[in-house]
């Protein structure tokens, strides 16, 4: 089993802030459709993650595991300043004020590294997303969060904020890999000095299987002596951009750590980034941006 034996790489944010280049998420395999009793299997998760180096790691209101999570950390007895905590607002956006103190109660954590807004789609027009904004912004002045986000914004959204806003989003958590590019997004955030997070970056090996990528990411995993996960993984760091992952097992959780001691050629990544085109594969939010594309 491997362990941290390489660091994970840091992104400078445009507020001057570094985030970690490898997440671990509680939202996907360990979300709870209710609030609820203590979940021990999250918390032992989380404190497996954190145990092997995980030291980002992300968080929703809607995913409520934010109590799991605060216990892991306290139970873990790591320094805070060593971790990297995001989490994310959405039913409780009306009153963001409000929802940052809940989480943090939750949390059992003074501030969030990172609060992001989890996806435009309760906006009826840009000026909801420019007053939601405006909250955010209150939460990083009031030191609740040390960075501010959002996630699953189209372009149109970016732009809409980035209208009105005092301080910039310093990322956009979005669905990214082979098979989900975003076309001129990416550039676009780029131009704007936005960062990037990946969520469901290891669906051209999971989910989305099989697909035209499978024999590149099988040569590209020979060739470094790592799973396609791995090749996955990198892919995206390799970009720039955050990769935020999962798993309730401690051998996937160990070896997704091999991805931080290679990386691949700009060939690699662009020759899997040209492959991928050939499929199209959204895993989340499937029916909110189908009826709100307007990018
Ligand atoms: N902002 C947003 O709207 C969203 C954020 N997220 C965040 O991102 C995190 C990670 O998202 P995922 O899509 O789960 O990431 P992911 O694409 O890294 O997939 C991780 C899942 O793949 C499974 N897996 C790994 N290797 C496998 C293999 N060889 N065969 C079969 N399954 C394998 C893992 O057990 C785990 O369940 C979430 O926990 C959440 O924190 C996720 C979805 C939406
Ligand atoms: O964050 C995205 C995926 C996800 C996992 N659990 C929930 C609950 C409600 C909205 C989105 C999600």
């Amino acid at each position: 089993m491997a362990n941290i034996l390489t660091p994970i790489p840091q992104l400078k944010l445009n507020d001057g802030t570094s985030i970690p280049m490898l997440a671990y998420g509680t939202g996907t395999a360990w979300y709870k459709s209710a609030e609820g009793g203590v979940d021990r299997k999250t918390v032992e998760g989380v404190k497996t993650a954190i145990k092997l180096g995980y030291y980002h790691l992300d968080n929703a209101e809607v995913y409520n595991t934010e109590p799991e999570m605060g216990i892991a950390i306290k139970e873990s007895k790591i320094e805070r300043s060593k971790l990297f905590v995001t989490t994310k607002v959405i039913t409780n956006i009306a009153n963001i004020a409000q929802a940052i103190d809940t989480s943090l109660k939750k949390l059992q954590l003074d501030y969030v590294d990172l609060y992001l807004i989890h996806s435009p789609f309760f906006a009826k027009s840009d000026e909801d997303l420019q007053k939601a904004w405006a909250e955010m912004e209150k939460v990083k002045a009031s030191g609740k969060a040390k960075s501010i986000g959002v996630s699953n914004y189209f372009e149109s959204h970016l732009k809409a904020t980035l209208a009105t806003a005092n301080t910039p989003p310093s990322i956009n958590q979005i669905e990214f890999h082979p098979y989900l590019q975003h076309g001129s997004l990416l550039p676009y955030h780029k131009s704007q000095n936005i960062a990037v997070a990946a969520y469901g970056p290891l669906t051209a090996v999971t989910k989305a299987k099989p697909g035209p990528c499978d024999e590149k990411l099988a040569s590209l995993a020979k060739k470094y002596y790592v799973s396609e996960g791995e090749i996955a993984l990198r892919w995206c760091i390799d970009q720039g951009v955050v990769a935020i992952t999962t798993s309730g097992k401690e051998e996937r959780l160990s070896d997704y750590l091999r991805a931080m001691t290679f990386s691949l050629t700009p060939k690699e990544v662009k020759d899997l980034a040209e492959i991928g085109t050939q499929k199209h594969y959204r895993g989340f939010w499937k029916a909110k941006f189908d009826e709100n594309d307007r990018s």
